[in-house]
């Protein structure tokens, strides 16, 4: 393993605002541009692509107040743009001066390397598309700026035309580009191809070259390390894998391994360790919901769910991992299901704060009843709340109890508008003292929710800042022969976090009754409330 330091010896080159942006359902104001800029920063990527100014007012506007409102610590700030036309001068062609007038000390040409992409899309000659590109980066050099040219197509290219994509390169080279970055535009490559032609053009060139895969094949970040592993010194990702089609390589795996697994040091100390809250956060600004099961940041990257992985990992955990979470600024995190031993039990049982000594016993009934339950259609991976109150019910030989319900009743009243009224009414027993409470509410459960609050908030003001924040229902098949059930799963949040509930019942009230039971429980023990029954 070698180290070396986050110099200009090894680049990474991130365009989530340039390609990143490019992905369907992205739409990134210059507000968002400016706040993802800072977290790239922050995080201590080298190079940030930002934009195409000149090709949109919006792109414009980010290089011209990014100048101004961002002192950048690490990173320098990159713009995107295409070669000259043909047939024109490089220092006369409107937008490489938009390039220039962006202020931004490094550019990044775009460059057609494949024959026909020259001859069909730019309809031009090979020897004239040659020349665009020496005459722009020779013009962008002779103004001071550094220029990176990304060969579009090259990988394709090269299978049709080997050489010819190859003076694309050196000529890009010979003019004065830094580095010279091999596309995988179609993102149709493979690694092993990948490598074998990084290593041909590195020989036979001798320029410096970069990767830019994109991820049609699910091998964007392998052909990335191949293209490493074959000599390019420069990485181009996106945040989250973001980009046109499918994306892009994903910035946080390549990053990941080429601090962890091939021990290049290739962002400032400390600052893996961020990683997992970058990735998050650039998803919160475009919008988008974090993907669990991202390598690395994704809550389910250490999530643990069978009972034999969590046995072993109750001995050590990295029997069951390839990094230590903490690395990467995630967690390891223990599931509970059907598929639970004993140790996911007692692992989980620690991670909740819930002694369970070496009760073999007692981890035992918790095991039978998660799968007895689950067989019923409980599932408590995804609601850890109500999986507290089993353990805690079992670990303390009684359940824990806030109020008791004698009843509940909901009705819903079809007017001759068409609209609809909807009604609960809860009978509850707390501290000795019968509650009667009826609300109104926007759906059955709604009503059911606030008859419940409006009859126990007198007693217990703790549960005033509770709120419901997701409700999701399932229909689950019923199983030979018998009735269809439903699961309910409530989420409830009290300002500082949220928990997971659950419900099964023969109807959608008698469910959500249930998770909506376990949701104020677990809520009056999380704020230290005394059980009353
Ligand atoms: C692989 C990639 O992802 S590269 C990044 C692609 N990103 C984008 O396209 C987003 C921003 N693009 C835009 O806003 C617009 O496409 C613009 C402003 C760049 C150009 O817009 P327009 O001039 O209206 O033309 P259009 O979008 O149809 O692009 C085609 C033109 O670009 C030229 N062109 C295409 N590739 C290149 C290149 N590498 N170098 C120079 N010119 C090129 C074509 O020859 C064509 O020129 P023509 O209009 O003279 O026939
Ligand atoms: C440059 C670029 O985005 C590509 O070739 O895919």
């Amino acid at each position: 393993m070698t180290t070396s330091g986050p110099d200009d010896s090894f680049h990474v080159f991130d365009t989530t605002l340039r390609d990143g942006a490019q992905r369907e359902g992205i739409n990134l104001t210059v507000a968002d541009k400016l706040t993802i800029a800072r977290h790239l920063d922050d995080f201590g990527v080298g190079f940030i692509e930002g934009g195409w100014p000149g090709a949109n007012p919006r792109d414009t506007e980010f290089f011209a107040r990014a100048k101004n409102e961002i002192t950048f610590k690490n990173a320098q700030l990159v713009a995107f743009g295409a070669t000259r036309r043909p047939g024109a001068a490089a220092e006369n062609d409107p937008q490489v001066a938009a390039l220039l007038d962006s202020g931004a000390p490094v550019v990044t040409l775009v460059a057609k390397s494949h024959d026909r992409h020259v001859e069909l899309a730019l309809r031009t000659t090979l020897e004239e598309n040659v020349a665009m590109v020496r005459d722009t980066v020779s013009h962008l050099r002779s103004q001071g700026r550094r220029v990176f040219v990304d060969c579009e197509h090259f990988f394709d290219g090269y299978r049709a035309n080997p050489e010819y994509a190859k003076s694309v390169v050196r000529a890009a080279s010979e003019a004065g580009a830094d580095v010279v970055i091999l596309c995988d535009t179609n993102g149709g490559m493979l690694p092993a191809q990948i490598q074998a032609v990084v290593a041909t053009v590195l020989a036979d060139t001798g320029a410096r070259l970069g990767i830019h895969a994109q991820d049609d094949t699910g091998c964007a970040v392998a052909n990335t390390l191949a293209a490493v592993d074959a000599g390019a010194t420069h990485v181009q990702c996106t945040a989250n894998g973001y980009g046109e089609r499918v994306g892009n390589a994903n910035l946080f795996p390549v990053v990941a391994a080429l601090e962890l697994k091939y021990g290049k040091q290739v962002l400032p100390p400390g600052a893996l360790a961020e990683m997992t809250r970058i990735s998050h956060a650039i998803a919160e600004v475009v919008n988008l919901t974090p993907s669990t099961h991202q390598p690395y940041v994704g809550v389910s990257a250490f999530a643990h769910k069978a009972g034999l992985h969590a046995s072993a990992i109750k001995v050590d955990p990295d029997l069951y991992q390839h990094i230590d979470p903490g690395l990467v600024g995630n967690h390891i995190r223990m599931l509970v299901s059907d598929m639970a031993g004993r140790a996911s039990i007692e692992l989980k049982g620690k991670e909740l704060g819930v002694d369970l000594g070496d009760d073999r016993e007692l981890v035992g009934r918790v095991v039978e009843r998660v799968k007895e339950r689950e067989l019923k259609g409980y599932t408590y991976e995804a609601a850890d709340a109500s999986f507290e109150l089993l353990l805690r019910e079992e670990a303390e030989g009684r359940a824990l109890s806030y109020f008791r319900t004698e009843s509940w009743r909901a009705i819903v009243e079809d007017r001759p508008d068409g609209t609809h009224a909807n009604e609960a009414t809860v009978k509850l027993w707390a501290k000795g003292e019968r509650i009667v409470a009826t609300a109104e509410g926007n759906g059955p459960v709604n009503a059911l929710d606030r008859a419940l609050r409006v009859g126990l908030e007198r007693i217990y003001p703790q549960l005033a800042k509770l709120e419901l924040v997701d409700y999701k229902v399932r229909i689950l098949e019923g199983k030979h022969g018998t009735e269809s059930t439903t699961r309910v799963l409530i989420t409830t949040g009290d300002g500082e976090g949220d928990w997971s509930t659950v419900g099964v019942g023969e109807n959608v009230i008698a469910a959500s009754w249930q998770a909506l039971e376990d949701a104020y429980t677990y809520g009056l023990l999380k704020a230290g409330v005394e059980p009353a029954e």
